[in-house]
């Protein structure tokens, strides 16, 4: 069977919060395969974009189309149904359980068990348990979480268990994974490591990835393009080196975060 993988196309979308224009008139396409980041001193409207992708906001108007299916007004359970998953802000770890069993939960609500079920192994989570378990490895290893899998997700530093959420949502097998400031409250390490492995993601995990974030030199080193967002409005979106050298992406960071455009070597060409 071949998967349906289209572009996201978000249309001239625009979300208003009373007298708030959180979002005007963006119009963005997120290709199959790429990572795309988006950028934006705060209150751009970073997570209001995610917001409106996963169903949580309501744009005001515009729309957000995938595989010829509008997703704009639909419900955040059916836009998962359509192969979108994401990460949060915050984790949304359940901490006493183990790193595999957090995963495994991604698989049983990919399967519509929840969380009673899957927690007490009844009913058809049981039956499907060794499959999904089987399944569970190669994202384990796709994440660098093959050797803490038993440990309990509290008992881990804060880059794990961001780790751990990010698996979690592969587990939904998502076409896009939507990743909302994956490195806040990391160390530098964890960093690094996440540039690996949302490439990896890119790569292996045959999909594609939504990056927000707050630390621009990471964006720019693992996105294939990148949106910026100000006030609202996309003020471009191209590749990372064409966008740190825009005088509008500049003039839109100055005086926010002077050193965030002091960017590690990118290809110019
Ligand atoms: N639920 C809400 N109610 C009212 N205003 C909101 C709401 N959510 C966002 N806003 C406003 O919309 C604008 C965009 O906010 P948003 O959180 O999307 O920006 P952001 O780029 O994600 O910011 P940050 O980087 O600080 O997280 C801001 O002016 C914010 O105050």
């Amino acid at each position: 069977m071949t998967v349906d993988r289209g572009p996201l196309v978000i249309e001239d979308l625009a979300l208003q919060f009373g007298g708030v224009a959180a979002l005007r008139n963006v119009s963005v396409t997120h290709e199959p395969d790429e990572v795309l980041g988006v950028i934006g001193p705060n209150g751009a409207g970073k997570t209001s974009l995610i917001n409106c992708i996963t169903g949580i906001y309501r744009p005001t108007s515009g729309r957000i189309e995938r595989n010829g299916q509008r997703l704009d007004g639909l419900r955040p359970e059916a836009i998962v149904a359509t192969g979108i998953a994401r990460t949060f802000q915050h984790n949304q770890l359940c901490g006493q359980l183990t790193v595999r069993e957090n995963v495994l939960l991604g698989c049983h609500r990919r399967l519509g068990y929840g969380m009673v079920k899957a927690a007490l192994r009844i009913g058809p989570a049981w039956r499907a348990e060794s499959r999904l378990r089987a399944e569970v490895g190669p994202i384990l290893e796709l994440l660098g979480l093959a050797d803490i899998a038993d440990d309990r997700a509290d008992s881990l530093p804060y880059g794990l268990q961001k780790r751990t959420e990010m698996a979690r949502a592969l587990a939904l097998r998502p076409q896009v994974l939507l990743l909302d400031e994956p490195a806040a409250g990391t160390s530098d390490e964890d960093r690094e490591s996440l540039v690996a492995i949302i490439r990896r993601i890119r790569d292996h995990g045959s999909c594609s990835v939504l990056l927000i974030e707050h630390d621009v030199r990471m964006v720019m080193e693992v996105s294939d393009r990148v949106a910026v967002l100000d006030w609202g409005e996309c003020l471009m979106v191209d590749r990372p080196a064409v966008v740190a050298a825009d005088e509008r992406v500049v003039a839109a960071y100055l005086g926010v975060d002077e050193d965030a455009l002091e960017l590690p070597d990118l290809e110019t060409s």
